[in-house]
């Protein structure tokens, strides 16, 4: 008993000295990682909101955006957290009742406010942008889009949140907005990687955006629009088509088919059985074919389809005007445009029509997509309604001349061919958010997109973590050496004093 206290005793690793620098040198460590750990511990989130109500020809919709506070300068995601499809049609048609557009907002509006914390109100920017349905009714009657304007202004100031403002976006917006959107939720732009070019179809116009390597801007410079993102420059080509909507290009293909004022027309692009009775003044009722209407017409027209895909086709291909072009190409109606180049996005109405067509794969040949949108223009209307008895009554009425336009203006307007078809993919949103113009809209406007790239860290978080754990394990081996001359002498036997 007493030889083995001695032998504690004698060994030196049991000397108290050498017991309390261990326990220190332990301590050290174990403090020097926990502050290292803590320090980079990422702090509880915190987000920040905008909203951005999309006033499009058809509809209006509301979508709340939100992203981590710390980061809304460099890199954080900003992500769409809901969107709100307002009631009733676009605030263009309440020209004869403006104050019923300001009204139409408030369900969404006031959905927002629960949605958004209510600490984040005040300092939570809202934007209103209206697009082609509201440049059509700013080019007929502009004290009505501004009465208009007005009551939409005053029914937003009424919400807790910091109002920007509503504004008519240009067509070039429109187009640039909807190019960044898609690539920034890509992650495209922060990376630098090549971009993909934007199709967006509205109902009263249509934007094609894209970059290509043989256009500087110095061709046709209005089409032209220069981004610098995150260290990069990008020059963009955009374009926006105003009456190129589906709506709109549908009146202009009834136009074309009413020009002498008949009491009845047989549509193509109508199912055969279809036949509704339209009003002229409502038809002509649009800058878009307002100067086109019949002198001698009747008050109304029986609308009766036929459904064939081919002769639709011809119809629509009559509202392109591919006669002049004054540059080295032209897309239509004398506008310029570079060679399509990388892969394109299709949303808004590209989506809705071609998912309702169950013609979103673009790996099926382009002669073999013409061939079953053939099938169902063919198919007849009562067969149509019984199968989609749950679609809006206009749409299902419309979908063959919606498929049989996006076919043809992708086509014969922008020049796809059967090849850069599949380059094409039909798309609602990414990632959760949808695609259009809004984001990238609000991105620009609270500068969340810088013009060089973020500096970072050199090391992500678990990196130098582990440099520092090695660090220190490593001081803590090097003060065990210096301790060498106290350490105890190696012998088989312990020394028995
Ligand atoms: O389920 C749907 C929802 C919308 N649309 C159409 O999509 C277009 C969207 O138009 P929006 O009001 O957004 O147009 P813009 O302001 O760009 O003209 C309109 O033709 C709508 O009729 C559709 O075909 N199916």
């Amino acid at each position: 008993m007493s030889t083995q206290r001695e032998m504690k005793e004698k060994n030196p690793w049991h000397r108290p000295v050498t017991i309390i620098i261990t326990v220190i040198g332990v301590i050290a460590i174990v403090a020097l990682v926990t502050v290292a750990v803590l320090q980079n511990w990422p702090l509880s989130q915190k987000y920040k909101y905008g909203i951005v109500l999309d006033a499009g020809s058809s509809h209006t919709a509301l979508y709340i955006y939100e992203w981590p506070a710390e980061k809304d300068n460099n890199t954080g995601r900003v992500e769409q957290t809901h969107s709100c499809t307002v009631k009733g049609p676009g605030i263009s048609s309440y020209a004869s009742a403006p104050q019923k557009a300001g009204e139409s907002l408030t369900e969404c509006m006031q959905e927002a406010v629960h949605r958004v914390p209510k600490k984040r109100h005040h300092e939570t920017p809202l934007y209103l942008g209206a697009t082609a349905g509201m440049r059509l009714l700013n080019v007929q009657n502009s004290s009505a889009s501004n009465k208009v304007f007005q009551a939409v202004d005053e029914a937003l100031r009424e919400f807790p949140f910091a109002f920007q403002g509503a504004r008519i976006l240009s067509g070039q917006e429109e187009g640039a907005f909807g190019w960044v959107t898609v690539n920034y939720l890509d992650d495209r732009l922060r990376q630098g990687l090549e971009t993909n070019g934007a199709l967006d179809l509205g109902g009263a116009s249509t934007q094609i955006s894209f970059v290509s390597s043989n256009y500087d801007g110095s061709e046709s410079p209005s089409n032209s629009v220069n981004f610098r993102l995150y260290g990069n420059d990008y020059n963009l080509y955009t374009h926006s088509f105003l009456c190129y909507g589906k709506d709109q290009a549908l009146r202009m293909t009834l136009a074309q088919q009413t020009r002498s004022g008949p009491t009845s027309i047989l549509d193509p692009c109508f199912h055969d059985g279809y036949s509704e009775t339209k009003e002229y003044s409502k038809l002509y009722d649009s800058p878009c074919v307002s100067d086109r209407k019949p002198q001698e017409a009747p008050s109304t027209y029986i609308h009766t389809g036929k459904g064939n895909f081919h002769q639709c086709q011809e119809i629509v291909k009559s509202v392109f005007n591919f006669t002049h072009c004054q540059y080295s190409q032209c897309s239509f109606n004398g506008i310029f445009q570079p060679h399509l180049q990388g892969p394109f996005g299709a949303f808004s109405a590209y989506y809705f029509v071609m998912n309702f067509l169950k013609l979103t794969n673009t790996s099926i040949p382009l002669e073999q997509v013409k061939e079953k949108l053939a099938h169902y223009c063919a198919t007849p209307w009562t067969q149509i309604q019984k199968q989609y008895p749950n679609v809006k009554h206009k749409y299902l009425a419309e979908y063959c001349f919606s498929g049989t336009y996006i076919l043809t203006l992708l086509t014969e307007g922008y020049n796809f061919t059967s090849e850069s078809y599949p380059n094409i993919k039909f798309i609602k949103e990414i990632k959760g958010s949808d695609a259009g113009w809004t984001l990238g809209y609000m991105l620009n406007l609270t500068n969340m997109i810088p013009a060089e790239a973020p500096d970072s860290p050199p090391l992500p978080h678990a990196g130098y973590i582990s440099i520092v754990t090695v660090i220190a394990v490593l001081l803590f081996v090097l003060f065990i050496l210096s301790m060498r001359p106290f350490w105890p002498q190696c012998s088989k036997e312990p020394q028995i004093i």
